[in-house]
């Protein structure tokens, strides 16, 4: 959520003009309903980020668009905020089971993320009903509930849409409005592309798409390609100001961020990763492994460590059950200080307040995993480190 802006510190308001524009929100042409801005101040979101003053108009003047910008900069509300409006603008409510508004995001975790962030925004919405579907719940129920009730707006991951679609076919689709495909790199690698255009497949060619990334690739191409209809790009770029993010090129990390590796002998690599830890008590930290069963070890490890008491340490990886992956997710964010151990599933997207710190013990398979690691720091108007462990070898 946005920090309060009653009486920020100079170093804060500096950030704050730097991740923001001088576009209010109240301002933007075309004009956004009483209500939606009035939603919007009371999350304390006046002014907009680049990438909603670029992207809200353009979604609203019925252009499709490809967002490409740096983690942390406010994508969410770029496509909630127009998908609320367009729904706002239809001359009267739809039935039960018409579905308008399709979003779609790789985990469950984003899923749920941006359907807490639309919360306050489909609530404007007189007559019309969300749900969030996600892995991990029970499908028969929620048959059962989408049969009965219907949805207008369907949030949820990939394999869950489909899996819905397929099997009800009391949801009509044909009033779709909006479909938004967020983290669409994501949803490709993790072996999506099936579904997203089985998805698409279902959908009627006259609708608006807004398709968003931190990460561009050559398969997001090709998806922008097949399922927008001449898109306008939006790019937003950040000015690397140090060598190290000089060398990932622009508009791949937030302003806020400070990038550092550090060369660690092999035998070496576990005592610097604790020394380091310990030089940074009192800091919010996630620590990067390449596997749940490292995660596993050090989450076992780093409390024992007398130079560590005091500091909580979670575990979070995709093996572990959904009920205790939300309740460490839960955890960590309400925390000050401590460090959360994980894989990649907590690559992308997740915003967990205040995290000082991130280290990539391990670095990743993909060099776009490195930019989205390292963006669950330096969000929004905030300053953070990473650092990356690097053996001589691969330096
Ligand atoms: N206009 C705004 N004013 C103040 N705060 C904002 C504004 N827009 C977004 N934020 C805050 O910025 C943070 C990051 O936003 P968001 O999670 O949408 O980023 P993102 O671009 O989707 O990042 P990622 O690529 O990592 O998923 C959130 O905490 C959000 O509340």
């Amino acid at each position: 959520m946005a920090s309060s802006s009653s009486s920020p510190s100079p170093a804060t308001a500096a950030a704050r003009k730097r991740a923001l524009t001088e576009q209010r929100f109240s301002e933007l042409a075309p004009a956004l309903s009483p209500e939606v801005v009035e939603a919007l101040d009371r999350g304390g979101f006046r002014r907009c980020t680049p990438v909603q003053a670029a992207t809200i108009p353009l979604l609203l003047t019925h252009k499709d668009v490809a967002v490409d910008a740096a983690t942390g900069s406010g994508k969410t509300l770029a496509f909630v905020v127009p998908v609320v409006e367009m729904l706002r603008r239809l001359p009267s409510p739809p039935k039960p089971h018409q579905v308008l508004a399709i979003i779609i995001s790789p985990t469950r975790e984003l899923s749920s993320q941006i359907y807490n962030v639309a919360q306050p925004f489909f609530a404007t919405l007189k007559g019309v009903s969300s749900i969030l579907l996600v892995g991990g719940l029970d499908i028969q129920l929620e048959l059962k509930k989408v049969e009965e009730e219907g949805a207008n707006i369907l949030v949820g991951t990939p394999g869950k849409l489909f899996d819905i679609m397929e099997r009800l076919d009391t949801l009509e689709y044909k009033h779709l409005e909006i479909l938004i495909l967020d983290e669409a790199d994501r949803l490709l690698d993790m072996g999506f592309q099936k579904q997203v255009t089985s998805i698409i497949s279902k959908l009627p060619k006259l609708r608006r798409t807004g398709l968003f990334s931190a990460t561009q690739t050559e398969a997001v191409e090709e998806l922008a390609k097949a399922g927008l209809r001449n898109p306008v790009r939006v790019q937003v770029k950040t000015e690397a100001k140090d060598a190290a993010r000089q060398d990932l090129g622009p508009s791949k990390t937030p302003l806020g961020l400070r990038l550092e590796y550090m060369i660690c002998e092999p035998a070496k690599k576990s005592s610097q990763l604790v020394d380091f830890l310990v030089q940074n008590t009192g800091k919010k930290i996630m620590v990067y492994f390449a596997t749940c069963a490292c995660v596993d070890y050090w989450s076992v490890v780093l409390p024992m460590l007398n130079l560590l008491k005091g500091s909580p340490v979670i575990a979070y990886h995709g093996k572990m059950k959904q009920g205790p992956r939300e309740k460490a997710l839960a955890s960590f964010s309400a925390l000050s200080s401590g460090i959360l151990v994980c894989t990649d599933v907590a690559a992308r997207g997740l915003d967990i307040p205040h995290v000082d710190l991130i280290v990539q013990y391990d670095p990743p398979q993909d060099p776009n995993v490195f930019v989205h690691r390292a963006g669950r720091t330096a969000r929004y108007d905030q300053e953070g480190d990473a650092i990356v462990f690097l053996l001589p070898t691969v330096r």
